[in-house]
């Protein structure tokens, strides 16, 4: 388990984490979003003990990061600007992390290098950015992590890579009960991903949600109406946070039981309704909106 307890990171006068807490369970996977300059990087580097906190603690396994070099070992951190020593090949690699990382696998790597489409023996710096990622990652997979901290690691990845490689991060939480924090300015990107999703926000933690849960709560309804009845009335019957109208059709965002906004629904006399699925993206326009924040800004 990942515990953070109110940390502040500051640089200079300027305040970049401001009293963030949250927890991340082992084997699960928690996606960080926010806007550019939010402070997820900041994040990251504190946890992965680059950073000393100003303020407040990280615990991994109850222990400090930087006061404890065994967590250091099976912990494994890839940034947003991935650093590779110059004129290293990925086999380079390869012998530099398998003395640090007792976790290391050959066989692991063997298979990694065999799945992406990246010559083990080119120069890193003459690759192109999505491939040096993909160096990164195969490299960092192969020391077997317990805890795995990615920060927009699908930048620059294409779509067949990207699936690749949800799924063997998935493999792995599943398998071998691997604890990930991803970072994105991108909520689409961790959509299908995550189990819970924290958005941060100049440096604090605006919201933090398990995303079952998330989406449990709040519906997309599609109707069509032949004598369009009064949103007020339906108001006072269903919790609608937003809707639209085009002629006789109504489409709404209610939150509640999907049965019991249906059954609501029937009392009004649609011809036809329907649910249609919310995407994570609207699911937190909605959150925002209900905790009287604009989205707009906060998430690219
Ligand atoms: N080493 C540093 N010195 C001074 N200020 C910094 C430093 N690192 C980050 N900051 C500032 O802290 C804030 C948070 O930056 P951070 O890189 O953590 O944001 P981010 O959410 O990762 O953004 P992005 O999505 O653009 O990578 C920004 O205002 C940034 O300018």
């Amino acid at each position: 388990m990942i515990e953070i307890k109110t940390l502040t990171k500051k640089f200079g006068s300027f305040t970049a984490l401001n009293g963030v807490s949250f927890e991340i369970p082992t084997g699960s996977i928690f996606g960080l979003v926010g806007s550019n300059g939010a402070g997820k990087s900041t994040l990251l580097r504190t946890l992965a003990g680059v950073y000393r906190p100003d303020g407040g603690n990280v615990f991994f396994e109850g222990s400090p990061p930087y006061e404890h070099t065994e967590i250091k070992s099976r912990l494994f951190f890839i940034s947003d600007y991935p650093y590779f020593p110059p004129q290293s090949t990925l086999e380079d690699l390869k012998s530099l992390l398998r003395d640090f990382y007792p976790g290391w696998d050959d066989k692991t790597f063997d298979r990694l290098c065999a799945m992406f489409p990246i010559n083990r023996k080119d120069k890193l710096k003459d690759m192109s950015k999505g491939m040096q990622r993909q160096a990164a990652l195969i490299a960092a997979l192969s020391t077997r992590p317990d805890y795995f901290l990615l920060d927009e690691i699908f930048d620059g990845l294409d779509p067949v890579v990207r699936q690749l490689l949800k799924k063997l991060i998935a493999g792995e939480v599943a398998d071998r009960g691997m604890t990930v924090l991803i970072a994105s300015h991108n909520l689409r990107e961790l959509e299908d991903f995550c189990d819970t999703i924290a958005l941060l926000h100049r440096g604090g933690v605006l919201l933090e949600k398990e995303l079952d849960s998330l989406r449990l709560g709040i519906h997309r309804i599609q109707a069509v109406f032949l004598d369009m009845p009064e949103l007020p009335k339906m108001k006072e019957k269903i919790d609608i946070v937003s809707w639209e109208r085009s002629g006789s059709v109504l489409s709404f965002v209610a939150r509640g039981e999907l049965e019991e906004i249906l059954g609501a629904l029937e009392q009004f006399g649609p011809q036809f309704q329907e649910a249609v699925p919310l995407s994570l993206e609207e699911v937190f326009i909605s959150e925002m909106e209900a905790a009287g924040y604009d989205i707009n800004n906060i998430v690219g």
